[in-house]
C-alpha cells in the first residue's frame, strides 16, 4: 500500500503495511516505518525511514514491574543502544507462555532487530538472516556463548559449548573429524538397531492389549523417543548400552536429573547454584551433585577402557576404518585413537558430556514434533508411509535408503523449522560491534557495546512471514519449491545449487533464514547424525504403526528449557498398520 505520508517521492518505492501478505514472488515486504524499492534484479531494497504515523498505534497496559524494568535497563545498557526499537512490558509478558512466543510477538511489532527490557537486563534480538550470519559466520569470533557458557560449564566444563576459543579451536579440529561417513553409516545401523527395540516393546504392549480385545494402545511417545535418543547417543559416543527402552537404571536416572538440571538452570532467574552454600543447602543441588558424580565416574571407566585398548593412528587411517565391524565404533575409540591428541580425562570427559546432551533431547524434540505434526495431517502421514512402503517394504532403513526417502527427509527438516530445538542461539558480544539493520530496522545498523547479550530467535527466522510462505504451516514440499533469488539487499534467497550433494536442506542453501543447527564455526558437529537417526526412527515407527494425537492438538501444551517439549507428552494412539503382517 502506497502511503501519501511517504517521504519517498520515487515512483518505485513502497512504503507497506506491517504484516500485508506476501509478494508474488512469495517474498513478503512489510513494514510500518520503512520504504522500499526494488532494485534491478528485482530485490527489494530499503531505501528510506518514514517518520509516518498514519498507522494507528496500539497502545499497550504497562504495570509498574515493566516501566521499572525498562528504565532500569535502559539506565545499564539503552544509553549505549538506544536506537533499537525497545520491545516493552517484557516482564508481565513473559509469565505464562514460553519466551519464544512472546519474542515472536514482539518481531512483528518491532522488526527483526530490537532490544528486549528482561528484569534489570538488556537483550538484543535478532530475527534476521543478514543479521544472524553477521553474528555466526562473519564475526563468529567476536561473541563468546555468554549466558549460557555460565550456565553449561559446572556440567559440561571445557566441553564445546561452553569452552573458551582455545579450547574450542582445539578440540573442535579433532571432534570434528569424527562424524565422517564410514563411522555416520555404521550409526544408520545402531539407530536401526536401538529404533527396533522401541518398535518391539510397542508390539508387546499390542499384543497384551490384543488379548483383551482391544487393537489400539495409548503412549506417550515423547517418553518413548526420549528413551530412544539416550540409547543412541550412549552407543555413538561412548559405546555404552543405556538399554532405556526396556530398563530403568540408576544411571539412566542420573542422566535424566542431569539433564533435568541443565534445563531448569536454563530457564531459572537468578544463577542459584553459584552461591557457595547451596550445594549444602539446596536439596536439588545435592542431588545434582551425586547425580553428576555418578555419570562422571561411569564416563571415567569407559575412558579407562578405552584407553587400555587404544590403537594410535593418523585421522585419515582412522576415517578409513571399518566401522561395520568394529567392535565399540564410538566417538570415544576415535577420539582416544587419533595420534599426537592426548587430552586429559577430563577434557575427554567433558567433550562426551557435552555430546551427550546436546544430542539426546534435540533429536528426541524433532520426533516428537515430527509426530504432532504428521498426526495432524493424515494425508501427509500417508503419503510418507507410501513413500517408506515403497522404499523399504517390511526392511531395514539402511544408509543407502534414507537417501531414497525423500518426502520423509523433508518432514524431518520440516519440523525442525516449526520447532526448532533449541528455538535460540545466545551470545554475547566480545567486543564493540556493528549490527546489520535487519530487515526492518535502522538502515545504518546498530552499534552494540562489548558485553551485549543477544538471543539470534530461530524460531523467528523459521516462521518470518518475510522468507517462507504460509509460515506457521505444515508443509514438508516447501523445500522441493523453495528456491528463490529475491529477496531484501544482502540476501541471497533460497538455492538449493549452493550446498550439491546435500541430503538435507541447510543453512547455506537458504543463507540463514533457515539455521536448524546454527552456522558458522560453531554450527552443531552432530547434524548429519541428528537428521539420519531422525529419519531412521520416524521411518522403523510409521512402517510398523498408525498414529493418532490422544485428544485435541490444543491440548499439547509447549515448555521450553534447552528444546521445545510437551508440558505433559505427546500421547498418542497407536495401532498395527493394517497392511504390515505380523
Ligand atoms: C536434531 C538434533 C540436534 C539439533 C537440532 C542440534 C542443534 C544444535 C545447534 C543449533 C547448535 C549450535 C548452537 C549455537 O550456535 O549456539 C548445536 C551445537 C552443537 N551440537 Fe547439536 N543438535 C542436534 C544434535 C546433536 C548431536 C546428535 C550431537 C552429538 C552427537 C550434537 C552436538 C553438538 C555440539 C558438540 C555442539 C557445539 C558445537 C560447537 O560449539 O562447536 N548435536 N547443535
Amino acid at each position: 500500500m502506497v502511503s501519501a505520508a511517504s517521504t519517498c517521492v520515487q515512483s518505485s518505492c513502497l512504503v507497506v503495511n506491517r504484516f500485508n501478505g506476501l509478494s508474488s514472488s512469495g517474498v513478503a515486504f512489510s513494514s510500518p516505518t520503512l520504504l522500499y524499492k526494488f532494485n534491478t534484479k528485482g530485490s527489494l531494497i530499503r531505501c528510506q525511514t518514514s517518520t509516518s504515523t498514519d498507522e494507528p498505534k496500539t497502545t499497550k497496559k504497562m504495570n509498574l514491574l515493566d516501566n521499572a524494568s525498562n528504565l532500569l535497563t535502559n539506565f545499564l545498557s539503552g544509553g549505549k543502544i538506544t536506537s533499537m526499537p525497545v520491545a516493552e512490558g517484557a516482564v508481565s509478558d513473559l509469565f505464562g507462555k514460553p519466551l519464544f512466543f512472546s519474542l515472536y510477538d514482539w518481531f512483528l511489532e518491532h522488526g527483526s532487530v530490537y532490544k528486549l527490557a528482561f528484569g534489570p537486563k538488556a537483550f538484543v534480538v535478532v530475527s534476521d538472516p543478514i543479521v544472524a550470519r553477521h553474528i555466526l559466520r562473519e564475526n563468529a569470533f567476536s561473541y563468546d556463548k555468554g549466558v549460557l557458557a555460565d550456565i553449561l560449564e559446572p556440567i559440561m566444563g571445557k566441553g564445546l559449548i561452553p569452552a573458551d576459543l582455545d579450547t574450542w579451536k582445539q578440540r573442535r579440529r579433532v571432534i570434528a573429524p569424527g562424524f565422517h561417513a564410514l563411522y555416520l553409516e555404521a550409526m544408520v545401523k545402531v539407530f536401526g538397531d536401538c529404533s527396533e527395540r522401541m518398535m518391539t516393546k510397542i508390539e508387546q504392549l499390542l499384543e497384551a492389549e490384543a488379548s483383551r480385545g482391544e487393537k489400539t494402545i495409548t503412549l506417550d511417545l515423547e517418553s518413548e523417543f526420549s528413551s530412544l535418543a539416550l540409547d543412541i547417543i550412549g552407543l555413538g559416543v561412548f559405546n555404552y548400552d543405556f538399554g532405556s527402552v526396556t530398563n530403568e537404571s540408576p544411571v539412566i536416572k542420573a542422566v535424566y536429573g542431569t539433564l533435568f538440571e541443565a534445563e531448569h538452570r536454563s530457564t531459572f532467574y537468578f544463577p542459584y547454584w553459584k552461591f557457595p552454600l547451596a550445594k549444602w543447602l539446596v536439596p536439588r543441588q545435592r542431588k545434582f551433585q551425586n547425580d553428576l558424580k555418578y555419570i562422571n565416574d561411569c564416563l571415567n571407566e569407559l575412558i579407562k577402557n578405552a584407553k587400555e585398548t587404544r590403537e594410535e593412528a593418523d585421522v585419515e587411517k582412522l576415517q578409513q576404518r571399518d566401522y561395520l565391524n568394529l567392535k565399540d565404533a564410538s566417538l570415544l575409540r576415535f577420539l582416544v585413537d587419533m595420534r599426537g591428541v592426548d587430552a586429559d580425562d577430563r577434557q575427554l570427559r567433558d567433550d562426551l558430556m557435552t555430546m551427550l546432551i546436546a544430542g539426546h533431547e534435540t533429536t528426541a524434540a524433532v520426533l516428537t514434533w515430527a509426530v504432532f505434526l504428521l498426526a495432524q495431517h493424515p494425508s501427509k502421514l500417508r503419503k510418507a508411509q507410501e513413500e517408506i512402503d515403497s522404499v523399504l517394504g517390511e526392511g531395514r532403513t539402511t544408509f543407502e535408503s534414507i537417501k531414497k526417502l525423500d518426502y520423509l527427509r523433508l518432514i524431518v527438516v520440516e519440523a525442525l523449522r516449526l520447532y526448532p530445538q533449541p528455538p535460540l542461539l545466545i551470545r554475547r558480544s566480545l567486543k564493540s560491534d556493528q549490527l546489520p539493520g535487519g530487515y526492518m530496522g535502522n538502515i545504518d545498523g546498530y552499534g552494540i557495546p562489548a558485553g551485549t547479550d543477544i538471543f539470534v530467535s530461530v524460531y523467528n527466522l523459521h516462521r518470518s512471514p518475510y522468507f517462507w510462505d504460509n509460515p506457521n504451516e505444515f508443509e514438508p514440499e516447501r523445500f522441493r519449491v523453495q528456491k528463490s533469488s529475491q529477496g531484501i539487499e544482502g540476501w541471497s534467497g533460497f538455492d538449493p545449487s549452493r550446498s550439491p550433494g546435500a541430503l538435507y536442506p541447510n543453512e547455506i542453501i537458504s543463507d540463514f533464514a533457515f539455521l536448524p543447527f546454527g552456522g558458522g564455526p560453531r554450527k552443531c558437529v552432530g547434524d548429519q547424525f541428528a537428521l539420519m537417526e531422525s529419519t531412521v526412527a520416524l521411518a522403523m515407527l510409521l512402517q510398523k504403526f498408525d498414529v493418532e494425537l490422544k485428544g485435541s492438538p490444543d491440548d499439547v501444551e509447549l515448555v521450553t528449557g534447552a528444546t521445545i517439549h510437551t508440558k505433559n507428552g505427546l500421547w498418542c494412539h497407536l495401532k498395527k498398520r493394517s497392511n504390515v503382517q505380523s
